[in-house]
Formats: structure tokens, C-alpha cells, sequence
């Protein structure tokens, strides 16, 4: 039951800092709260089931909490779309991140053979175990009550989960470049993230998180979900997309990859030649290669030390860094004029090209990746 209207709801939100990241749900209001085409009655429905009183939050409240990503899809038409659109079969185990309160839940287990479901908040998982054993399902869903980030998967075919927004890009990466093999990941995303994601090569928006996510994946769009379709209502609108691995994925070292395409997504629309002409990148370049078995980076390094040990005060090392360094950046340059890539754009080059292009920089002995720091996937940024 609501406790003051929804303006008066927002006032005490804002008078204690605390509170601004959630919201009360009664505990039954998750099989209550029902999406309405018609935004009156739906505002009607949100603060029937909304309110923020001190004494319920104790006792039988349910706080929805921004920061955990906590904002329910309560449409039963959205949701059947996402099943359907997901195309789980009656065989299939499931992988759900972020159950919640179980509406996509439900319907998972509905239509698949088992729901492997993590959540990491114990009173979600503690109403989403009693909804599933009322309704009977209690045999095939498993609960991992865990931080999804934190936690190994056991085997499953594909995943469909609307997920926490604040862990979309590690997630992302995760299954992507995670050792599970799964047949397609059901996302529900935010809209502009999924929009990033679903860009293409030669798109003016092309970037860093498709790019990589691409080179191991295919992304479609499935449908634009908007945020008045939530409890409590996120401020941006969603979409969902699907992910589906690739059978066969190239041959590339993953760190180099990566450090690579941070390098050339850097700034955006640049050309290659006048990133990789910047001092501050051939210096990083440089001392990142110098340290590689094969580099001929070694080589110069070699020189430059009976160089730097005939000079007492020091000059002749400044010196022959800077030999070094102009000697390493006309080495990358030539690589980038004599293939033709020097005045593109990474933007506008397909994955076949740029692996081409950090596999000519990999041979001459350039490389990329820090191997002397602990290796990440990071998609973006
Ligand atoms: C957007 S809600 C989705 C709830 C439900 N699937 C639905 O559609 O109504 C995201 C859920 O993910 C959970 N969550 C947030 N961060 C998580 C994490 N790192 N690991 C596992 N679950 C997380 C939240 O507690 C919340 O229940």
C-alpha cells in the first residue's frame, strides 16, 4: 500500500542520501505490479505498490536498490517476447543473471528443461525460491547466490537474463571471452549500451566495445524495450539483443588484442598515422616491445647500453633514447605507409584488417599488451 503520493515519495528520498538508491516493494508486489498501456493507470499501479515508510521497510519491505541494478520488468507480453525471441528449447539448461523476484524466471522454467539463476541479494533469492516451489518448479532451477562477476558457471546452453546495467561491459566480456561454450546470450541492456555494441565497421559510431566483442561474436537486435515497462522506472530506455559466439574464432593472443585496440580506438577518428606519430605512444610502444623475446627493440637496446656506459655525464643516454625512439617510430610508420594503412582510420577497417595490421606490428617486434601486468578483459574505455 502506498504511503503518500509519489512526489511526496521523491521529497524523502531526497532528504536522506541513503535512500536515494532505493525503493520499497512489498513483497507480494512483484506477481501484483502489472505494465498498462495506458500511463495513467500504470502511474496509478506504481504507487499503489510503492512507498517509502520507515516502519514497512523494517518489517515487511522490500527495498529495490538503484545501485544493485534492482529495476523489475513486470510486462508478461515483454517477457514472453524475450523467451520466445531466445529460442530456448525444452532441452535447454539456462543461464539467468539477475533473477530477481523471478518474472523472467518463471517463464524460463516454463519453456526450458532447467534455470541455473545467480543473484547475489538474499532476499530476492529467498522470494524467488518460495514463488518457484509454489508454483512447482522448485526441481529445475538452481540458485547460485553470488556475485556474477565472482563466480565460475557450470555448463548450460544459453543465456537469457535482464541484466544489472552497472555490470553490462564486464559481463559482456565474461561470456564472450569466458571459457564457457554456450549456443546465444539474450540480453536485456540499456539501450545506448546495446546501440555500441550493435555498431559496425565503417559506422560512424564504430567503437572499442563492438570491436572487440565482434571479433568473437555476432550481435543482433531483437526489440527496444521502453523504461515505463520497469519497477521501479530506470531513467534510460532499454533494448535487448542477441549474442551468438562464433564456431570458429581467429587466432589471436587476446591481450594483444585488446591493448591494440585500446591504442587505435583511443581517439576517435583519427587516422592510424597520426596516432601512432604521437611521442607519448611510441615511448609506451617502445618500452613495452623492448621487453619482448624476438623484438629487435632488444637489439637497439643492446647498442644503446655500450653507448650510455662511454658517456660519464649522462648525455649520451638522453641521446640515444631519443635514436632509439626515432629509430623505432620510423619502424612503425614505414609498417603503416608500405601496407596502406598510414592516413585510414580504425573505424572504418574490418576485423580482417586490423588483425592484419597488429599481425605486420607483432612480427616487426611491436607490441602492444603489458606482459608485467596481470592480464584483464576490459571491452571499452
Ligand atoms: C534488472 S534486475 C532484474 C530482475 C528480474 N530478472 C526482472 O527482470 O524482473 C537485476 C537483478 O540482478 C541482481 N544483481 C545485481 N548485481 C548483481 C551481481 N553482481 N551478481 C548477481 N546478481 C546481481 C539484482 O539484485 C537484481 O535482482
Amino acid at each position: 500500500m502506498l504511503v503518500g503520493s509519489k512526489n511526496q515519495t521523491l521529497a524523502k528520498l531526497n532528504s536522506t542520501r541513503s535512500y536515494l538508491s532505493c525503493l520499497v516493494l512489498r513483497r507480494d508486489s512483484h506477481s501484483q505490479v502489472r505494465a498498462n498501456p495506458d500511463d495513467d493507470r500504470r502511474r496509478r499501479g506504481y504507487e499503489r505498490n510503492f512507498g517509502i515508510d520507515g516502519k514497512k521497510k523494517e518489517h515487511d519491505g522490500l527495498f529495490l536498490c538503484k545501485s544493485k541494478g534492482q529495476h523489475l520488468l513486470t510486462n508478461t507480453r515483454i517477457l514472453d517476447a524475450i523467451v520466445r525471441s531466445s529460442d530456448v528449447r525444452p532441452t535447454d539448461t539456462v543461464l539467468e543473471i539477475g533473477p530477481g523476484t523471478g518474472n523472467l524466471t518463471m517463464k524460463l522454467l516454463e519453456a526450458s528443461h532447467s534455470v541455473v539463476a545467480v543473484e547475489l541479494d538474499k532476499r530476492m533469492v529467498e522470494i524467488l525460491r518460495k514463488r518457484v516451489s509454489d508454483h512447482g518448479f522448485a526441481d529445475k532451477l538452481t540458485i547460485i547466490e553470488k556475485d556474477v562477476l565472482k563466480t565460475d558457471f557450470p555448463q548450460f546452453d544459453l543465456v537469457v537474463a535482464n541484466i544489472p546495467y552497472n555490470i553490462s561491459s564486464p559481463l559482456v566480456a565474461k561470456l564472450v571471452y569466458g571459457s564457457n561454450t554456450f549456443r546465444s546470450a539474450t540480453l536485456l541492456l540499456q539501450k545506448e549500451f546495446s546501440r555500441r555494441l550493435l555498431a559496425n565497421p565503417g559506422d560512424s559510431d564504430f567503437n572499442r566495445l563492438a570491436v572487440n566483442v565482434k571479433l568473437v561474436a555476432d550481435v543482433r537486435f531483437v526489440m527496444d524495450v521502453s523504461k515505463r515497462e520497469f519497477v521501479p522506472p530506470p531513467k534510460v530506455d532499454s533494448s535487448v539483443v542477441m549474442i551468438t559466439p562464433k564456431e570458429v574464432k581467429p587466432d589471436v593472443n587476446v591481450q594483444e588484442w585488446l591493448a591494440f585496440t585500446r591504442t587505435c580506438f583511443g581517439k576517435k577518428n583519427k587516422t592510424l598515422g597520426s596516432m601512432f606519430r604521437q611521442k607519448k605512444k611510441v615511448m609506451e610502444l617502445l618500452s613495452l616491445s623492448a621487453g619482448r623475446n624476438g623484438s629487435n627493440v632488444g637489439v637497439m637496446n643492446q647498442t644503446c647500453g655500450d653507448f650510455e656506459s662511454d658517456d660519464e655525464d649522462g648525455r649520451g643516454k638522453v641521446l640515444c633514447l631519443d635514436t632509439d625512439a626515432s629509430m623505432f617510430k620510423e619502424r612503425v610508420i614505414g609498417i603503416l605507409r608500405t601496407n596502406g594503412f598510414e592516413e585510414k582510420r580504425p573505424s572504418k577497417l574490418s576485423h580482417g584488417e586490423l588483425l592484419h595490421l597488429l599481425s605486420l606490428f607483432n612480427q616487426a617486434g611491436i607490441f602492444f599488451h603489458d606482459v608485467t601486468s596481470s592480464p584483464i578483459i576490459d571491452l571499452h574505455e
